[in-house]
C-alpha cells in the first residue's frame, strides 16, 4: 500500500572512526528506533535522540514521510548515524539489533475526545508493531507513548507472551510528561526554582488515573489543601489543556517529545550501568492488586531493576489511589482481551 524506502544519511568515513573511538571507549553503541518517526511527537523525539551522545544508531520508521526526516536530522553534526525506513516492507530493518524501542505511532486525540477514544485505531497499530518487535528486536526495552497507555502496554505484554519473548523488566509505558508537568505546576505554585523539583507521580496515564503525589514533592513548600487539589487537577487534565488549546491540531507533541527523550536517556543510561537511575513508568507490578502501575522505578543494564513502592501518602492521595483503581482496571483488561481475540 505504502511505498517502502529506505534511506541513510551519509554515513561518512568520520562517522565511521566516530563509531570505532565510542565502542573502543567507555561509552557502548545503542541503537534507538523510534516508531511513528515522522509524526507530531516523533519528529521532535528524532533530533532529541540525535543531540543524546548515548545513541549510536538511530533509526527513524513510520508509514510515511521518513525520508525526508531522516536526510533532516541526519545532517546534524552528532554521534550517532541516522537511517529513515518507510512502509512495513522496512519495518524489519528498522528494528534489527535495536535495544530501545520508544513508539508513538498512531492518532492523536481530538477535543472533547478522551485518550481510551483511540483504543479502536492504536490497539490494532501497537499490536502490529509489537509482533514486528517479537521478532526482529526480542531483547530491546520498549517505550510505550502511543494511547491509550493504560491498555496500550498490556497489549503489547500480552502480544510478547504470545510470542514467547515476554521480559515484564523491559516494557515501559512513558508516564514522564505527567512528572514534567507536576514539576511544573508545582514550582509555579510553590515559588522554588523549577529544576530543583521532584513529584513522583503514580497510578496510570489518563484522568484520574494520573496521581501526582505533592505530599512527596521535593523541596517542600506550604500549599493548602485547595491549592494541593488544582495542583492535581491541572496535572490530571494537563493533556486536555494541550488538546483544547490546539483546537483540533492534535495533542501535546513538543513537551511529550523532551520527556519521551527524558525517559529513553534515562533507559540508556540504565542499560549502559549508571547507578541509581530512577524514573516514574508504568510497568508491570505487584505494588498494587493491579497488574500495571505506574510508580518510581530503577532502571538498570536489563531494563526495571526494582520497581519502588509508593512510600507515604496523604489522606488525600490515598482516597485518589483507591479512586483511580476501577477505571485502571478496566483499561488494562480491555487491553489483554484485544490481544487475545
Ligand atoms: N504517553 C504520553 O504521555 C503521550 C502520548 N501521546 C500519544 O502519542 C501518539 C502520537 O501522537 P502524535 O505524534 O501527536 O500523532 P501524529 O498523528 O502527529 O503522529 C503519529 C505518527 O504515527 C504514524 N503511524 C501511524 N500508524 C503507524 C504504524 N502502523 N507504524 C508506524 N507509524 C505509524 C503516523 O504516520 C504519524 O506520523 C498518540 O496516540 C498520542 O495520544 C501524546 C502525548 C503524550
Ligand atoms: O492528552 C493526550 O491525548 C496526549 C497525552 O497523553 C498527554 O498530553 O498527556
Amino acid at each position: 500500500m505504502f511505498r517502502s524506502m529506505l534511506v541513510r544519511s551519509s554515513a561518512s568515513a568520520k562517522q565511521a572512526v566516530n563509531r570505532r573511538s565510542f565502542s573502543s571507549g567507555s561509552v557502548p553503541e545503542r541503537k534507538v528506533a523510534i516508531l511513528g518517526a515522522a509524526g507530531g511527537i516523533g519528529q521532535p523525539l528524532a533530533l532529541l535522540m540525535k543531540l543524546n551522545p548515548l545513541v549510536s544508531s538511530l533509526s527513524l520508521y513510520d508509514i510515511a514521510n521518513t525520508p525526508g526526516v531522516a536526510a533532516d536530522v541526519g545532517h546534524i553534526n552528532t554521534r550517532s548515524d541516522v537511517a529513515g525506513y518507510m512502509g512495513d516492507d522496512n519495518l524489519a530493518k528498522a528494528l534489527e539489533g535495536a535495544d530501545l524501542v520508544i513508539i508513538p505511532a498512531g492518532v492523536p486525540r481530538k477535543p472533547g475526545m478522551t485518550r481510551d477514544d483511540l483504543f479502536n485505531i492504536n490497539a490494532g497499530i501497537v499490536k502490529n508493531l509489537c509482533t514486528a518487535i517479537a521478532k526482529y528486536c526480542p531483547h530491546a526495552l520498549i517505550n510505550m507513548i502511543s494511547n491509550p497507555v493504560n491498555s496500550t502496554v498490556p497489549i503489547a505484554a500480552e502480544i510478547f507472551k504470545k510470542a514467547g519473548m515476554y521480559d515484564e523488566k523491559k516494557l515501559f509505558g512513558v508516564t514522564t510528561l505527567d512528572v514534567v508537568r507536576a514539576k511544573t505546576f508545582y514550582a509555579g505554585k510553590a515559588n522554588v526554582p523549577v529544576a530543583e523539583v521532584n513529584v513522583p507521580v503514580i497510578g496510570g496515564h489518563a484522568g484520574v488515573t494520573i496521581l501526582p503525589l505533592f505530599s512527596q514533592a521535593s523541596p517542600q513548600a506550604n500549599l493548602s489543601s485547595d491549592v494541593l487539589t488544582a495542583l492535581t487537577k491541572r496535572t490530571q487534565d494537563g493533556g486536555t489543556e494541550v488538546v483544547e488549546a490546539k483546537a483540533g491540531k492534535g495533542s501535546a507533541t513538543l513537551s511529550m517529545a523532551y520527556a519521551g527523550a527524558l525517559f529513553a536517556d534515562a533507559c540508556l543510561k540504565g542499560l549502559n550501568g549508571v547507578p541509581d537511575v530512577v524514573e516514574c513508568s508504568y510497568v508491570q507490578s505487584t505494588i498494587t492488586e493491579l497488574p500495571f502501575f505506574a510508580s518510581k522505578v530503577r532502571l538498570g543494564k536489563n531494563g526495571v531493576e526494582e520497581v519502588l513502592d509508593l512510600g507515604p501518602l496523604s489522606d488525600y492521595e490515598k482516597e485518589g489511589l483507591e479512586a483511580l483503581k476501577p477505571e485502571l482496571k478496566s483499561s488494562i483488561e480491555k487491553g489483554v482481551k484485544f490481544a487475545n481475540q
